[in-house]
């Protein structure tokens, strides 16, 4: 047999594998305690101890080699401990990220043209890899990098990166089943190609399951991948990709680059290849990127696609006839887990006033007073550190703005401190004024706006939510009385992509509440979703007619 007959046939095989097979139905990896005393507790606080001992190379991957960046080296410490040095890496240079470049161009057809299932099985294999040997490792990591108590990690770089990997290839396999309607004499199909073009994901320090899901995604559906982690996010982005590697993922599919990405954006950006953008962090850095993509329109060759995650100025709204408690409970968690660094995070709460004046002011002020914040290899402490010296600074030049600031009262905390670690005091802050920038700019800390409206004046507070901010990423209403939820729906439908009902806006799961946001939040394309992975697939009509017309003339003719 010939070897074009031959490739015909493997090709046809391929075809018709995709069609016909089922893949594992997924279920939402279970959340560990790590209890006092638990098998699980001991062997993470095992690793954690080796983790902090190791002085890592944080190299780069591309092509399938490791090689540390050309670039000005830098540290990645802990943020809690910034003495702590974790390991080192570097700042990619042009050349690395050309490089990086060609070796997804080179990568990109025998990726595609492997069979879905081939694909699907090594993010299923990764997914393993992390619920079991790896689990440890991503979960101290994520603690030491990014300063995350247990349960935030565990909730994180295990549980949503695990549900990331297998749910997507449960939703890809429902994209690639949804087919056209054929009729006799002829049969339609839609192929699923990937894009015409690499992907390069750029990924946020707050998340290492955002970080593995935004190169992954696209990865399988058949895109090969530029990805450049935040040196904040390094070192469990490190052990990320070498999980990725031993599931079986061929060189070339994900090249990571490291550093602050401006060589990734001269470059890869620039390039008449690239084919879409998968990002997650700010608002002012997506629309930077968005505008050097705009600029190089004429460069590409097809309209790149571009995904992007962003800020929030996330909200929690009770109305009087709110249960306290429940409510508290959700301000506390939703605002001060992981220090206030989730694109989710509670910083602003309106209040009525009856609550505010009869238990609520006083229960709330107590039970912030609790959470203390500290080394996270210390499983007693509810939190660590913000992330970084950045982050510090806009705290504490915040926190002492609004020492001499007339219009707003500190209820709790307010204080800072980085002598060891970059530590800033959970904080509820009061103001008679809802126009006051605290109710509209996202600080991305443990910080969280107060403003206590009268009873009677509910719908308009509504509307005052809806208008405050320039995102609409998450939100929360919480009340007893169903009309008052209503409104809430009516009046705030455009205003957050994820709303909670008598919950806080924070800890979407995937399967459960597909995540996003748009106005400033991003394109809310939904990560792990269905509506995310359509983005990264050039869909393609075949018709195949089997007894084609030979005759030009139509019955009308006579
Ligand atoms: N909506 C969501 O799903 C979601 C999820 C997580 C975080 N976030 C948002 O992310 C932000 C926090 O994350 P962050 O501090 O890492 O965000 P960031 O915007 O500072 O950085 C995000 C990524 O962009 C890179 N970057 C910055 N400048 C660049 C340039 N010129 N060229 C190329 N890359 C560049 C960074 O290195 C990083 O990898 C917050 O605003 C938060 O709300 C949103
Ligand atoms: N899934 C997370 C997303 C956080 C973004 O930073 C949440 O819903 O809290």
């Amino acid at each position: 047999m010939g070897r074009t007959a031959h490739k015909a046939e493997e090709q046809e095989a391929r075809l018709t594998m995709d069609a016909v097979t089922s893949v594992p139905v997924p279920v939402n990896e279970p959340v560990r305690t790590y209890a006092p005393g638990s098998a699980e507790r001991e062997s993470l606080q095992r690793r954690i101890a080796e983790l902090e001992a190791d002085k890592h190379e944080l190299t780069q991957t591309i092509g399938g080699r490791r090689r540390l960046a050309g670039g000005e080296p830098f540290d990645v410490v802990q943020p809690h401990d910034h003495g702590h040095v974790l390991g080192v890496s570097a700042q990619a240079t042009r050349e690395d990220v050309g490089d990086a470049v060609a070796a997804a161009k080179s990568a990109a057809r025998e990726w595609s043209e492997l069979p879905f299932d081939e694909r699907a099985a090594v993010f299923l294999r990764a997914a393993d890899l992390m619920a079991g040997p790896y689990r440890d490792t991503l979960n101290a990591a994520t603690m030491l990098g990014q300063s995350k108590s247990v349960q935030q990690a565990e909730i994180d770089s295990a549980c949503e990166l695990i549900d990331f990997l297998r749910f997507n290839v449960h939703y890809a396999r429902r994209i690639l089943a949804e087919q056209p309607n054929s009729v006799p004499g002829a049969w339609n199909r839609m192929e699923y190609r990937p894009l015409d073009g690499f992907v390069v994901a750029i990924t946020p320090f707050n998340f290492t399951a955002i970080a593995g899901n935004l190169p992954s995604a696209p990865a399988l559906m058949g895109n090969t991948v530029v990805w450049k982690p935040t040196p904040t996010q390094q070192l469990a982005a490190h052990y990320t990709m070498q999980v990725f590697e031993e599931a079986g993922l061929p060189p070339g599919v994900i090249n990571l680059v490291t550093g602050d990405g401006h060589a990734v954006s001269e470059v890869a950006l620039a390039d008449r290849g690239f084919g879409g953008l998968h990002f997650t962090g700010s608002t002012t850095t997506f629309k930077m990127l968005w505008r050097r993509i705009a600029d190089n329109l004429d460069t590409y060759a097809s309209y790149p696609r571009i995904v992007g995650e962003t800020g929030g100025k996330d909200f929690i709204v009770a109305h009087p006839s709110a249960n306290q408690d429940k409510l508290v409970t959700a301000i506390v968690r939703g605002a001060f887990e992981y220090q206030g660094q989730k694109c989710s995070a509670v910083s602003r709460a309106y209040l009525p006033r009856s609550l505010w004046e009869n238990g609520l002011r006083e229960q709330l002020a107590d039970v912030t007073r609790t959470v203390k914040y500290g080394d996270i290899t210390d499983f007693s402490l509810f939190g660590g550190a913000v992330i970084n010296a950045r982050a510090f600074a806009k705290h504490r030049d915040l926190l002492s703005s609004v020492d001499s600031d007339p219009a707003v009262n500190v209820l709790v905390g307010g204080g800072c401190d980085d002598q060891i670690g970059y530590f800033v005091e959970p904080t509820v802050l009061v103001s008679e004024n809802p126009a006051h920038t605290l109710f509209s700019t996202e600080y991305f800390g443990p910080i969280v706006a107060v403003h206590v409206y009268e009873d009677g004046d509910y719908e308009r507070i509504l509307e005052t939510v809806d208008s405050s901010a320039e995102y609409a990423l998450t939100g929360a209403v919480f009340a007893d009385d169903r009309r008052a939820i209503q409104q809430a729906h009516r009046v705030l439908r455009y205003t957050a992509g994820n709303f909670y009902v008598n919950d806080k806006p924070t800890g979407s799961i995937v399967g459960q509440q597909p995540f996003g946001g748009s106005r400033g939040s991003g394109t809310n394309d939904k990560a792990g979703s269905m509506f995310n992975l359509l983005r990264w697939v050039s869909p393609r009509a075949v018709k195949e007619t089997f007894d084609a017309p030979t005759d030009i003339t139509y019955p009308h003719m006579g």
